[in-house]
């Protein structure tokens, strides 16, 4: 189901907005990590955080990248969170020094069950809706509650018929 659920607008992101807003992301992150500035690593919450933590992991020139797993919506529908696959342990510590990055924050759900693995992990996402504010660190763009955001994976150019042809 890719259409826009009625009470909800939709925000719909291009692969050059994407790219601007992460490499923003990771200014604003650089030389906030707590080894004199410096980041350990870059966590990516799949699959959402994987285009947002490469542009920021390239922008901070840091190699060290791993992912965790986390499977919250069937297309737009919300189901319980879980974690199908979990980063390095011995990399991830309590998550001191890391930078886990995800796309947006909804709920606020898959960042709580991360939060909870990994309490001192900075988190960071590009959008946020307010529900999920409380837990994120650091974001780009706010958006309102009501709004579906469409990633460029998500979607594709297509025909759309012209103004006055419409019925
Ligand atoms: O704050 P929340 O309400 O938990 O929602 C945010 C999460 O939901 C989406 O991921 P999804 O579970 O759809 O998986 P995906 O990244 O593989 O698309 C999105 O990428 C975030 O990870
Ligand atoms: O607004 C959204 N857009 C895409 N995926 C999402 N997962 C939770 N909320 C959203
Ligand atoms: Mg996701």
């Amino acid at each position: 189901m890719t259409d826009r659920l009625p009470h909800e607008k939709g925000f719909h992101i291009s692969w050059d907005q994407i790219h601007r807003d992460s490499r923003a992301l990771a200014w604003r992150l650089d030389g906030q990590g707590p080894d004199n500035g410096a980041w350990k690593a870059v966590v990516a919450i799949t699959r959402g955080g994987m285009a947002p933590a490469m542009i920021a992991s390239r922008e901070l020139d840091i190699r060290t990248v791993d992912t965790i797993s986390v499977k919250s919506y069937d297309h737009q529908d919300q189901s319980e969170a879980k974690v199908l696959k979990a980063p390095d342990a011995d990399l991830m510590g309590d998550g001191t020094g890391i930078l886990i990055i995800d796309d947006l924050v909804d709920s606020g759900k898959t960042l709580e069950l991360v939060r909870a693995r990994y309490p001192k992990a900075h988190f960071a996402t590009v959008y946020a809706k307010p529900k999920g504010r409380p837990q994120v660190d650091t974001f780009i763009t706010e958006v309102s509650q009501d709004t579906w955001i469409f990633f460029p994976w998500d979607m594709a150019l297509q025909y759309v018929e012209p103004y006055r042809g419409k019925d």
